[in-house]
């Protein structure tokens, strides 16, 4: 594939992979699995404490290597050296998108104007950790001299999902003496509940926006500055209760946030890219700096070997690939994610926004059409939960669903026979998916249960399951600060080589604009008294549900 803008359907590997997918149309893997007695040890990773067995795929080596040679085609290493060097790979925004520079062991160079932001990193770490030890030491106090308790966390999207998801994975890592609340929606039921809950003598508020410009965020922002100014009459209550992560320096001090309650962002980090910046302020005052730290060396690890490992031993790579593969050239249209780990139940959510926000788009880098299908829906939740409820339709419905089977080997729960049974129920899936059960298998076990031979005529058919259903499973030895890290980065290195295949910006998210755009001109319909004259800017649709809402609110 020539510069950038060429269609990946355009190279030799893509047709040659078109040939592999006829070729295993009838060849399942069960099959697969029967003819290699090591195909399991074949097709497994191991890196940065993470395994994946990538086994349950439809998948052998001459179709494994033509999607490592999409990859070369597609020009991959040249890709992933400009995203590490910091060049502007976010090209609409003409941005570099130096996530991997945010977790880089101090002393390295990467310069962004001129600037080396390697230094600015450890500044900022360093901030971090004098703010977490002074909060959690009882050196910061809030207005009334009381030690803080709680911190609420205001931010939506990547300044949120990230955070969030560390906060709750890592929950064994809690110091105890700080409870950590998430408010992120302008639906105001969030915030009042939380609000409802803490006490605004020991609550830090954290106002976590790169913009600062989100209405959502400063909504919710204000109600907490006012919530908190009605019961600390002090003048002093925003300097001692509020902190700040933004890029937008003028606008935070603005807000009221003190020089020294203020955490640099910076241009060149994409919010759903900004967990391992000071956007992680609430996970460290939750687990401390030291396992924050560790959260960033997990995740450096699992850079390096991004960097390093040959691309069919390389876990993102070939987790991207087989990604490729399902939905450009199986028709898959979804990707299930699905953790096996109580603690990892927002994981679904955090990775539609890494990977939709970064995928879902319709055109090249250089803005032209593209002509085969870009991200896939992603989705999931936990196990064993979802085996009973949409599991049906991945066993027996019409689609192909690829799915990530996520869980630790050791549980920090241990209780009963709880994690060998959480391990039977997720191995199960994966087996089953794979495996199916055929009609003769299905009337065998019927006639087995002693049911007529007309129940086993009607039955039959409906406990078929086709199998054949491709997955993937990554383990870690337990969930820890290291192997968190180390996931959420395969995670964003496997949405980065996706992009790449389907020469897309990942890094920018205009789409989301357009409704941003509209709701600031409905939002004055909704409440202006009078009653504005319809502009005719509007559609019956929405002018019939505006007056609803209008009549509905007395307005
Ligand atoms: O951190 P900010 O600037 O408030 O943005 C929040 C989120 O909004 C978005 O820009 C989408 O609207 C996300 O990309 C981002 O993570």
């Amino acid at each position: 594939m020539q510069g950038h803008s060429s269609t990946p359907a355009a190279t030799k590997a893509w047709q040659a992979l078109l040939h592999h997918r006829q070729r295993l149309t009838t060849k399942p893997m069960a099959q697969l699995f029967a003819e290699d007695s090591q195909r399991a040890s074949r097709y497994m990773i191991e890196a940065a404490g993470l395994t994946l067995d990538f086994s349950k795929n439809r998948l052998d080596d001459g179709a494994l290597a033509d999607l490592m040679a999409l990859a070369e085609e597609c020009q991959l290493a040249s890709r992933r050296q400009a995203l590490f060097a910091g060049e502007p790979v976010n090209n609409t925004e003409n941005r570099p998108a130096l996530h991997t520079a945010l977790r880089a062991s101090a002393g390295q160079t990467i310069r962004v104007n001129g600037k080396n932001v390697i230094e600015e990193v450890h500044a900022t770490l360093k901030q971090m950790q004098r703010f977490v030890n002074a909060v959690t030491g009882g050196e910061r106090r809030g207005c009334t001299g009381e030690r803080f308790t709680d911190v609420v966390s205001i931010g939506i999207g990547g300044s949120f999902l990230g955070p969030k998801l560390a906060t709750e994975a890592l929950t064994p890592y809690h110091h105890g003496g700080i409870r950590c609340h998430y408010a992120a929606n302008i639906d105001g039921t969030e915030i009042c509940e939380i609000l409802r809950q803490v006490n605004p003598h020991t609550t830090l508020f954290l106002v976590q926006s790169k913009s600062f410009k989100t209405p959502e965020t400063l909504e919710n922002a204000k109600v907490a500055r006012e919530w908190l100014v009605q019961r600390c009459p002090q003048t002093d209550a925003v300097a001692h209760h509020f902190a700040a992560v933004s890029a937008n320096v003028d606008a935070a001090k603005a807000f009221g946030v003190e020089a020294d309650s203020l955490f640099p962002m910076w241009e060149w980090v994409g919010g759903r890219y900004s967990l391992w910046s000071a956007i992680g302020l609430p996970v460290a005052l939750s687990i401390g700096m030291d396992n924050f730290r560790q959260l960033l060396a997990g995740a450096e690890a699992m850079d390096e070997h991004f960097i390093q490992a040959p691309l069919a031993q390389n876990m993102p790579v070939v987790m991207a690939m087989l990604g490729v593969w399902y939905n450009n050239l199986w028709g898959a249209c979804s990707h299930a994610i699905l953790p096996y780990d109580q603690y990892l139940r927002s994981l679904p959510d955090y990775l539609q926004q890494l990977d939709m926000e970064s995928n879902g788009k319709r055109v090249t880098r250089a803005g032209v059409a593209v002509t085969y299908h870009t991200g896939p829906i992603i989705w999931g939740g936990l196990g064993a939960n979802g085996q009973h409820a949409y599991h049906q339709l991945i066993h027996q419905g019409t689609r192909l669903i690829p799915a990530d089977f996520i869980i630790p080997l050791v549980s920090h729960n241990p209780i009963a026979n709880h994690h060998a049974d959480l391990f039977a129920n997720c191995l199960s899936q994966s087996q089953a998916m794979m495996a199916g059960k055929t009609l003769e298998q299905a009337r065998f076990e019927l006639i087995a249960e002693g049911r007529s031979a007309q129940d086993v005529d009607r039955l039959a058919s409906h406990k078929v399951v086709p199998g054949n259903q491709p997955s993937n499973t990554l383990m870690m030895q337990q969930l820890t600060p290291w192997t968190l890290g180390a996931m959420m980065a395969l995670y964003e290195h496997r949405t980065f080589v996706q992009g790449v295949i389907w020469d897309l910006d990942s890094f920018d998210q205009w789409g989301v604009e357009l409704g941003k755009q509209l709701g600031q001109n409905i939002l004055p319909r909704l409440l202006a008294q009078p009653a504005p004259a319809n502009t005719g800017n509007s559609d019956s649709s929405t002018d019939a549900l505006i007056a609803r809402f209008r009549a509905a609110n007395g307005i």
